[in-house]
């Protein structure tokens, strides 16, 4: 591994001086970390608290935690990856969707509150930095108020048997874009930098990680980067991460902004929903960004 190289960082305090270098991270690496997000430490602390506990439910309580859309609840460990299990909660900007996420895990009044107030702060800061990447890209910066998002959280059973191994294969995210408050004490995220490289994204407590998915690639008419990315077990510890993914128009197609498409330019992706594409990607299997492939115009 290249120990010279390390993810970019975005200072969210440092608008509009970084626009420039937000543009080129999303094109180059798909992946950025970002400081002064203003999210309390201890809001994002008592998430991981709350998230922790959660995970330690019993299996039949978990199992609650049902799809809403393909793939989106209770993932229970399985032979493909026997080290991992998530919880989910798709449509984390609804209040109603909060609740009933809190109420299938039976979960207390002060873990509520705090589900309820990280949802809405970690939602805040994935609109702006939505809107921050078109605007970087001279965009107007509204268009993704309306998409849907999604937690996940994420817990890794690393074993002394298990390190060297993968907690989560290679994959890019589905969506637009994923932010990860990550493990804030066990490494082992790594993405591939665009010469196929594995750069080890080592935890840095209070700072979000910032990954472009495939539907990036697809709105920017192939101009923003889908980062590939795995979790490999490197020390017999939990690891505990918490995902929130920016997904896609919720209804219409994924279709590029027009000042994205010209002669030079030419369309790249058909026109389809991120649903359809979802469905794509499962029932192919293909997990690392080569379903963009089978949408190609
Ligand atoms: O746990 C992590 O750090 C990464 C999780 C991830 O890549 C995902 O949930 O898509
Ligand atoms: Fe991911």
């Amino acid at each position: 591994m290249d120990k010279t190289q390390s993810i970019p960082t975005i200072d969210l305090s440092d608008f509009p001086a970084q626009y420039e270098k937000l543009r080129r991270s999303s094109e180059e690496w798909g992946c950025f970390r970002v400081v002064n997000h203003n999210i309390p430490f201890e809001l994002m602390q008592e998430m991981k608290k709350v998230v922790r506990s959660l995970l330690d439910l019993p299996i039949q309580i978990k199992q609650n935690n049902v799809d809403v859309i393909a793939g989106s609840g209770y993932w229970a460990p399985s032979p493909k990856n026997p080290l991992y299990e998530a919880l989910g909660l798709y449509d984390m900007a609804s209040s109603q969707a909060v609740h009933t996420f809190c109420s299938q895990l039976d979960a207390s009044p002060s873990q509520r509150d705090t589900v309820e107030k990280y949802a809405k702060a970690i939602h805040e800061v994935i609109m702006d930095i939505g809107g921050k990447i078109a605007e970087s890209m001279g965009l107007k910066g509204d268009y993704c108020k309306e998409w849907p998002c999604q937690f996940r959280i994420n817990k890794y059973h690393f074993t002394p048997q298990s390190v060297g191994s993968a907690g989560v294969q290679l994959h890019t995210d589905s969506g637009f874009l994923t932010i990860l408050q990550d493990d804030e004490n066990v490494g082992g995220l790594e993405v591939m930098d665009k010469s196929g490289e594995f750069v080890a994204v080592d935890p840095l407590p209070g700072s979000l990680l910032v990954n472009l998915g495939d539907m990036a690639t697809v709105w920017s008419n192939g101009r923003l980067h889908t980062v590939k990315h795995r979790v490999q077990c490197k020390e017999a510890k939990t690891r505990v991460s918490i995902a929130t993914f920016l997904l896609g128009p919720k209804e219409e197609a994924v279709d590029p902004p027009p000042e994205l498409v010209d002669s030079d330019h030419p369309r790249l992706y058909n026109s389809f929903t991120y649903e359809e594409y979802r469905k794509l990607r499962l029932s192919t299997e293909l997990q690392a960004g080569e379903a963009l492939a089978l949408v190609r115009t």
